[in-house]
């Protein structure tokens, strides 16, 4: 059976829409319920009531597939306080189109029943069948901090991804703008000037278009810009100097020729940007052995950057592989880069990366 995904890009973009209602309503409150996990990572009440929004979503429109999602309810469990916030910014998170509010399924039926859809993102993953996966809000320390942030949701297909959509709140909608690490915290985004929904299909081509309150706006098709002389290039890194070495990326820019600053922006921002034409390179080089990439921190960029031009692998070259679980577990690192220039950057990366050893 051949299928164009139509079904499946549509509840999926909508249900990204809708949890960005959510997360940008956290954004603009000066409370936002951080906790720290285990891994000393930050989650707040923003990641967990986008979750709960998209499982819900999914839930009843694909009750069959599983959900590979990073949060689970277990901190919500033992603190009655927060799962309320979480589940009053739940229930009040609603696209103005009743048609968009009756596709992603109606409210869920209670506090309780929350928790448990946010824990219905606990699948294995791998290679067979369908599988959701979902970052809630990627580069939470961004949104903490007013930079860039993204709601990301993949659906794989025995273990390909078939269709990616990032909701990037704090992106500008020109694609022209200069690339920037945030709006600020303080910023109004009444005008319209900021919001971006991206999305792609395997085999279709990536496209934009600004985030609505209601149903979708139109779309457009975006690709990555043409770059004749790699020297030429923007590159785009982590903001956070433990998720990416940026002395790393100095040297490889250096041998590359690449003279611009390198733009520093947190979460899947990166892949969509360049996407979009706003920058031109994407590196994450790993800074600790031992870090394994997560599938939800990458399955929606992979795509949407493939589909507008691009190849995506890890710092040997190879394809980003999603098929092994919840982690990249046998990559190391993001290359993302126009086709054509890619070998290019490669090749550098490998020269700086094995000087080091
Ligand atoms: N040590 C280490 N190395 C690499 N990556 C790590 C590491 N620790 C965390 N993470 C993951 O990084 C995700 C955010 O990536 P970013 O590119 O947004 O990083 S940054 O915020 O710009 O620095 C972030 O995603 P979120 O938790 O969704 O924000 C983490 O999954
Ligand atoms: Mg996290
Ligand atoms: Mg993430
Ligand atoms: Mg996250």
């Amino acid at each position: 059976m051949s299928s164009n995904y139509a079904a499946e890009l549509n509840v999926a973009l909508l249900a990204v829409q809708r949890a960005t209602q959510l997360t940008k309503s956290v954004f603009h409150q000066n409370a936002k319920g951080t906790l720290n996990k285990s891994d000393a990572s930050p989650v707040t009440i923003g990641d967990f009531g986008a979750q709960a929004l998209i499982i819900s979503a999914l839930q009843a429109n694909f009750p069959n597939d599983e959900i590979v999602a990073e949060e689970e309810a277990k901190d919500l469990r033992e603190n009655g306080k927060m799962k309320d916030l979480v589940w009053s910014l739940v229930q009040d998170a609603k696209l103005s189109d009743q048609g968009a509010e009756q596709t992603l399924g109606g409210t869920i039926n209670g506090a309780n029943k929350m928790l448990d859809i946010i824990d219905k993102g606990d699948s294995k993953g791998g290679s067979s069948g369908r599988i959701w996966a979902i970052d809630p809000i990627d580069g939470t320390k961004g949104f903490l901090r007013g930079g860039q942030y993204a709601v990301c949701l993949a659906l794989m297909v025995d273990g390909d991804v078939k269709v990616g959509v990032l909701g990037c709140p704090n992106l500008p909608v020109s694609d022209s703008e200069p690339l920037r690490e945030g709006i600020g915290a303080d910023a109004s985004d009444e005008e319209g000037k900021f919001g971006v929904l991206f999305s792609a299909v395997q085999g279709q081509g990536a496209q934009s278009r600004p985030l609505s309150k209601g149903g979708l706006a139109e779309a457009k098709t975006i690709n990555m810009a043409p770059i004749s002389n790699v020297s030429d290039a923007t590159f785009c890194e982590s903001v956070e100097a433990g998720h990416s070495s940026q002395g790393d990326a100095a040297n490889i820019a250096q041998k590359l020729g690449i003279t611009k600053p390198s733009v520093r922006m947190d979460s899947q921002a990166k892949y969509a940007s360049i996407a979009r034409g706003a920058g031109d390179l994407y590196l994450r080089l790993p800074v600790r052995k031992d870090y394994v990439e997560k599938i939800w921190d990458h399955a929606a960029g992979d795509l949407i950057v493939r589909e507008a031009g691009g190849q995506v692998t890890d710092v040997e070259g190879q394809r980003l592989n999603f098929r092994l679980g919840r982690t990249l577990k046998e990559n190391k690192g993001v290359i993302a880069a126009p086709k054509d220039v890619h070998s290019h950057v490669i090749q550098a990366v490998k020269e700086v990366l094995s000087a080091k050893q």
